[in-house]
């Protein structure tokens, strides 16, 4: 465990040194080596499929199936298995005792006419990332969902919320954060240049903090563009590379157990959903909060002549690469997108109903469409 002495000795730094203007070249140097670091860990546990230190075992094997993927992170017997069971038509063990859950267990929500993968997943402890139990894996699986629950026990002390969020943040996950309006494009000489395109000067970094971080890259020539306020941990992970962004919700579960008083600290907070898995509280609010954070919109295709499946809708996701026509197509069949000439659209992203539309046209949830063929 070479890097991970090199890493909490990398911390150790990091905590005896000052923070001023004398030392921010020092601590972004310091950073950019523990990211290295940390990806190196990263590495090694993907390429041992498990836990390269402590846990062992094979990498958890779950094929995607459905519209969007969803996982449960947390600590042992917050509850996870408990509304997994209560949401889907798979029973996972239930038990007093942690570590109940050892494995991946995969299966399907249908809501609104998607098909919502959900994950059931072992517990993870503080230390995860670094190979304690199966932490690695468990996070591994994290990386790959298009929404992660954060499930927590309402009775346990709230830090155990962020110890979570370090773990997955260790493992290059980035929680409700979109990634950093910073482009970094390197040349061949000109040394590292800063050009921002907001209105006020940056707070966080200069040219000569990007050089100390770029340094570390072995990136000594570069054009960087702030489009934001961005601070040397953005540029870090622009630099890296292998962050991903993916959005999550703290269910806080057991609330039967507590507090009308302890409740109402949680009530003000953002992303967060109260729940009794147990007894079936507030799961109706969940899933509309699972929906609206998965940002997917339902499609109806319609053949000529006939009226729409309203059943069966196609589920796209809601960024404008994902949800245009020509998407559709692709959904559909492999060459359609070719064969298309135009579609008709009935719905709100149209200023007639219908309204004769090219393959670019960006669809909303709920549009009716009919693909007319060459
Ligand atoms: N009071 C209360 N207890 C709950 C609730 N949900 C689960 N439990 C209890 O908490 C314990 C652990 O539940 P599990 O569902 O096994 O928890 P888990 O997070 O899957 O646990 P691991 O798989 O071991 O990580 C069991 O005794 C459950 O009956 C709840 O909403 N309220
Ligand atoms: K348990
Ligand atoms: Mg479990």
């Amino acid at each position: 465990m070479a890097t991970l002495q090199k890493l909490k000795d990398i911390e150790d730094e990091l905590q005896r040194t000052q923070v001023n203007k004398a030392t921010m070249g020092h601590i972004c140097r310091l950073k950019s080596r523990m990211a290295k670091l940390k990806r190196e860990l990263l590495l090694e546990s993907t390429r041992s499929g498990a836990g390269g230190g402590g846990g062992g075992g094979e990498g958890f094997d779950v094929s995607k199936t459905g519209d969007a993927r969803v996982g449960m992170v947390g600590f042992p017997s917050v509850g996870k298995s408990t509304l997994f069971s209560k949401l889907t038509e798979t029973e996972s063990e239930v038990a007093a005792y942690e570590f109940t859950t050892l494995t991946a267990i995969p299966s399907n929500i249908y809501y609104r006419g998607a098909k919502i993968q959900l994950i059931d997943l072992p517990g993870i402890i503080e230390g995860a990332k670094e190979g304690r139990g199966r932490g690695r894996q468990v996070i591994a699986v994290a990386r790959s969902c298009n929404l992660i629950l954060i499930v927590l026990d309402a009775t346990k002390p709230a830090i155990h919320k962020r110890i979570i969020e370090q773990e997955l943040e260790g493992f290059g996950i980035r929680l409700n954060k979109r990634p950093p309006g910073i482009v970094v494009r390197k040349r061949d000489k000109g040394g590292i240049s800063l050009t921002t395109q907001f209105n006020a000067p940056p707070t966080h970094l200069d040219a000569e903090l990007c050089r100390a971080i770029c340094q570390e890259y072995r990136c000594p020539n570069a054009e960087i563009v702030l489009k934001e306020d961005a601070t040397p941990d953005d540029l870090i992970d622009v630099l890296e590379r292998n962050r991903v962004y993916v959005p999550a919700l703290y269910v806080l579960n057991k609330i039967d157990a507590t507090t009308m008083e302890e409740l109402e600290l949680y009530d003000r907070l953002e992303n967060y959903v109260p729940i009794s898995g147990h007894l079936g509280w507030n799961l109706d609010e969940l899933l509309e909060e699972v929906w609206r954070k998965l940002n997917l919109i339902r499609v109806y295709t319609k053949p000529k002549g006939e009226i729409p499946d309203y059943a069966a809708p196609v589920v796209l996701h809601n960024e404008p690469a994902h949800c245009t026509v020509a998407a559709l197509c692709r959904r559909i069949h492999r060459t359609l997108a070719q064969e298309m000439k135009y579609a008709w659209v009935w719905g709100s992203s149209v200023k007639f109903s219908p309204q004769k539309v090219g393959p670019e046209h960006v669809l909303r949830d709920e549009d009716v469409v009919q693909i007319v063929k060459n």
